[in-house]
């Protein structure tokens, strides 16, 4: 089943307005040059008009870091899919391992955002992924399984042809520590497992599956390589664009 590839940046707390819009420019580009597959950048909110509008008809899709559950109300700090659909932002970023571990946000809350996001057109990228401590205990693959089946609670197969999932084991972000191929493939492939068991087999084939944590230019080939990496979530090399750049035109 060929799955269309998926590169995307992440680019967390990082920019002041000016410096996001220029560093979209300067990734718009990659687009024309790699017409087979999807690149997203994820700017903060502040910057999300802005670049939205700078790669406006470049086919650089934009995200956001996170979405709201509901579409509008008493949510101090939150912004909502109308809101991001108006700016031309077309997915977000859900569950985040930071969003986890220093925000609080807990399987039912994600799953909220998760609904927020079908609900309002914008399509979710759903990020899972075990903490070093889980990894040494043995319990990887039962954390995963969790954030799986309790961040998808009530999505549909039809609404699962929108849902990206991204696997960051969260001591390979920022760490330099990248998973090696076999074990993000060994999850990768569990993930797929886990998608068929909990829908149709076409639901697993289908759905796309991002690899997340230190990936670079030097590594991303051999990522990609794997049958079950179908992209990448990119933090700090996002932020370059002859980083991002050289990431989305892996062979
Ligand atoms: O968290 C990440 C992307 O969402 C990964 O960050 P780094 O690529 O900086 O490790």
């Amino acid at each position: 089943m060929e799955r269309r590839p998926f590169i995307a940046g992440n680019w967390k707390m990082h920019l002041t307005l000016a410096e996001a819009v220029q560093l979209a420019q300067a990734v718009a580009p990659t687009c024309a040059a790699c017409p087979d597959r999807d690149i997203m950048i994820a700017p903060s909110f502040t910057s999300l008009a802005a670049v939205c509008a700078a790669v406006k008809g470049s086919g650089l899709q934009v995200g956001a870091q996170n979405i709201a559950w509901d579409r509008e109300g008493a949510y101090t700090g939150e912004i909502s899919s109308p809101m991001l659909k108006d700016l031309g932002v077309s997915l977000a970023i859900i569950g985040h391992s930071e969003r986890r571990h220093i925000f609080g946000e807990d399987n039912a809350m994600i799953n909220r955002r998760l609904h927020g996001a079908l609900d309002g057109d914008i399509r979710p990228i759903l990020c899972i992924g075990e903490t070093l401590a889980d990894r040494e205990a043995g319990k990887t693959f039962a954390v995963l399984d969790t954030q799986v089946r309790e961040g998808l609670q009530a999505v549909n197969s039809a609404q699962m042809e929108c849902v990206v999932l991204a696997y960051e084991p969260v001591w390979a972000i920022g760490t330099g520590k990248t998973a090696s191929k076999e074990q993000a493939q060994e999850v990768h492939a569990f993930l797929r497992q886990l998608l068929a068991a909990m829908y149709e087999k076409t639901v697993a084939e289908t759905v796309r599956i991002l690899y997340g944590g230190s990936v670079k230019p030097d590594n991303i080939d051999d990522l990609m390589a794997q049958p079950d990496i179908d992209g990448a979530l990119v933090g700090g090399a996002a932020l370059k664009a002859e980083s991002f750049d050289r990431i989305a035109r892996f062979r």
